[in-house]
């Protein structure tokens, strides 16, 4: 039996019945071609331009890379092509109006994990599906300001050893792979469904100092191992690239922590919520994960600004609840071994 291409898939969706509009659709072709373009640049390396040198700095004060700025040309571009009206980029201040009566709105991380760019480690592009609501002529901002459950869709193209493309249209996430033989993407999972149990965590741990307790507690204990509260052993993780993060998690599970801390600016923690958390929030949430703001659920946060940042923790639904447990009463999960201290935590 021969795997399905997007394009296929895509189509059966729309003649099917299902509820997915033939706008996101015809949008997704047009991204995953952008993507395609992005790869190869990105296959050139250092032999090629656009790639890791720098510009100045984009709107959230983080340094932009040629290749930042090229993937935002090139996003933009095709999306000139699809049928949608309003284009938000983490490179661009302001949102750009395409098409007033368009009802589509995107919002996008042309290159995420670009501090990753020169030294050869996965990097993608993120994506979000708006319904571009209100009068977008007077004020294109608004769509952005939904929440995430309103998104019609969202998804991710990872730039790895395959260039896959993992996409949600609200029924289950999906995994397409570049196929190089047919020159397309082509179905490689039909629906992810993430283990509500974590064996792995990923968290920068060179912040542990700027971290709040709640943080260090949950961290101190996973590291403890199979001789702390938890009972058994985990991996710890940390590409800095968040594609690829949430890439392993939807593989085989695991959590991930970009908590806020103490250091300047980094109060809500350093992703931002509009094209980052959201998108990856609704795609774990279609693969049967969790994701919130160590607390609260990421996808029911109203945006107030279309660049702000937000704590974000998501992965194995049982773990993101325990760790919502460590900030909000840390003394309701349970009687700690008198080995580890006053604090109670049962095995999860
Ligand atoms: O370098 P840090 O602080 O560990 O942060 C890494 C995080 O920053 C990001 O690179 C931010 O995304 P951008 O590269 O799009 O700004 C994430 O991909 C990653 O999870
Ligand atoms: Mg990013
Ligand atoms: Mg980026």
């Amino acid at each position: 039996m021969t795997a399905a291409t997007l394009d296929a898939v895509l189509n059966s969706y729309v003649r099917g019945g299902s509820g997915i509009r033939a706008d996101i659709a015809a949008t997704v072709h047009q991204l995953a071609l952008a993507a395609n373009k992005i790869r190869s640049t990105i296959n050139q390396g250092a032999l090629g331009k656009a790639f890791a040198g720098t510009r100045g700095t984009n709107t959230d004060g983080d340094v932009q890379k040629d290749l930042d700025v090229f993937a935002d040309d090139i996003f933009l571009d095709a999306v000139r092509h699809a049928p949608v009206g309003l284009y938000a980029s983490e490179e661009l201040e302001q949102p750009v109006l395409l098409d007033k009566d368009a009802s589509l709105a995107l919002a996008i991380d042309p290159l995420d994990g670009s501090s990753n760019i020169d030294t050869n480690v996965s990097i993608g592009t993120i994506f979000s599906f708006l319904p571009a609501t209100g009068a977008p002529d007077q004020n294109p901002a608004a769509p952005f300001f939904q929440t995430g459950t309103n998104q019609l869709g969202a998804g991710f193209f990872i730039y790895g050893p395959q260039l896959a493309l993992v996409l949600s249209l609200g029924s289950g996430t999906h995994v397409f792979v570049q196929s190089a033989r047919l020159g397309t993407f082509v179905q490689a999972y039909e629906s992810r469904v993430i283990p509500a149990r974590a064996h792995e965590f990923a968290i920068n741990a060179a912040n542990y100092r700027h971290w709040d307790e709640a943080v260090r507690l949950y961290v101190d204990d996973c590291m403890k191992g199979s001789e702390g509260p938890r009972e058994r052993d985990f991996n710890m993780r940390w590409i800095a690239s968040l594609v690829a993060e949430c890439y392993r998690i939807l593989m085989r599970g695991g959590v991930f922590l970009y908590p806020g801390d103490q250091r300047r600016r980094y109060g809500n923690g350093r992703l931002r919520l509009v094209y980052e958390a959201n998108p990856i929030a609704y795609l774990i949430e279609q693969a049967g994960g969790a994701a919130t703001d160590t607390v609260d659920r990421i996808l029911e946060i109203p945006p107030q600004s279309l660049h702000q940042r937000v704590p974000l923790v998501f992965g194995s639904a049982r773990e993101v609840a325990r760790i919502a447990r460590y900030h909000t009463d840390p003394s309701s999960i349970g009687e700690r071994s008198p080995l580890f201290g006053n604090r109670g935590l049962f095995r999860a």
